[in-house]
């Protein structure tokens, strides 16, 4: 443990995303329609342990992240690292084995989940896949994992619309955690429940990390929940990071124009009534602007901005952070 991670995070790296860049269509009749850019660039790592939150509005490439990440899609170009062994160089056995260590949480649980079968059937198919227990060790298994989200263990027989909302995101996270991963992705897991619910499940997540030492890539648009759970936090703003550091910095003080507009664009405990929505739309994904993509809603914004991209460099007065603004220096 590196002396200055914070506890239950190890330094070396579980995860890293080198460059990593995620393309769709383009192809179309007679070599027509524009590619759409999802991801483009991206560099990351994740200890065991640790927790980066990915936000950023709708379209900016979060989930097509997460899924590059958990090796569900393969990127156009560059590579993920899975404790120290690259995926794509994987043979097919070793990449089946890696599946059960990586796993996701979705937005809807409803939807995720089979409305036909039994909450404790679900949550034992990955036991039952990877061969992790026979069917009397998956009912132990299972009786665990609901007791350890919060759940009755007697409640296993149950289908899915016998839950409320926020005990079927509880089952999708015991279906998550079955096969003991270390990498989970969170894909905006409490945007669909009532708000009273939210901070509920965000605490089990919290509590689950530091009693699992998972690590957790935690997608949201919504800066305030990320604010709780992670260490780290990575903006995007049309496929790309534009800022990035830890959470405590970076929403004590926002320093990329648009970190600091989505901040004041969210509702908060403090403030729920002046949050100011923010500035125009986001400009289409397969036609971005030139330069910096924030120019056109930026209120720093000025000619060199239309110019070229600015590289994700460090901020000017905090070294661990960093953030891509031709501005950086004077807005700091
Ligand atoms: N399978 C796909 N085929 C074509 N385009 C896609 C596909 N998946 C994502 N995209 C496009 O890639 C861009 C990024 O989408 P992505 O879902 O990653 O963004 P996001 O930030 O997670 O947004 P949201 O919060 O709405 O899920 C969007 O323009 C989306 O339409």
């Amino acid at each position: 443990m590196n002396a200055l991670s914070p506890p239950g995070i190890s330094a070396a790296p579980l995860l890293r995303g080198e460059n990593l860049s995620r393309s769709f269509g383009g192809g179309g009749w007679f070599g027509r329609g524009r590619p759409i850019l999802a991801v483009r660039g991206v560099d990351l790592h994740l200890a065991r342990g640790e927790a980066l939150g990915v936000v950023g509005e709708s379209g900016c490439g979060k989930s097509t992240l997460g899924r590059l990440l958990l090796n569900l899609l393969p990127p156009t170009s560059g590579k993920v690292v899975f404790e120290g062994e690259a995926l794509d160089a994987l043979p097919a056995g070793k990449l089946r084995a890696l599946r059960r260590r990586m796993q996701m949480v979705f937005q809807d649980p409803y939807g995720s989940l089979d409305p036909r079968r039994s909450v404790g059937a679900q949550i034992a198919d990955g036991l039952l896949i990877h061969r992790m227990a026979d069917a009397t060790g998956a009912a132990a298994r299972v009786a665990e994992l609901l007791r350890q989200t919060g759940l009755e263990p007697a409640h296993a027989m149950r289908l899915p619309h016998e839950f409320s909302g926020g005990q079927r995101q509880r089952i999708a996270i015991a279906r998550a955690l079955a096969t003991r991963p270390d990498f989970i992705v969170a894909d905006e897991p409490v945007s669909a429940l009532d708000v009273s619910i939210q901070a509920q499940i965000v605490n089990l997540l919290a509590d689950l990390r530091s009693e699992l030492g998972l690590a957790l890539l935690f997608i949201s648009h919504d800066l305030h929940v990320v604010r709780h759970l992670c260490d780290r936090v990575m903006v995007m703003y049309l496929g790309r990071v534009v800022e990035q550091g830890s959470a405590a910095a970076i929403f004590a003080a926002p320093a990329h124009p648009y970190t600091r507009a989505l901040l004041e664009a969210t509702p908060s405990m403090r403030h729920p009534v002046t949050a100011a929505p923010l500035p125009g739309e986001v400009p289409s994904v397969a036609n971005p602007p030139s330069g910096c993509p924030f120019r056109t809603r930026c209120p720093a914004a000025e000619s060199r901005c239309a110019e070229a991209m600015p590289p994700l460099e460090a901020h000017p007065a905090d070294a661990s952070r960093q953030l891509a603004c031709w501005r950086a220096a004077e807005l700091a």
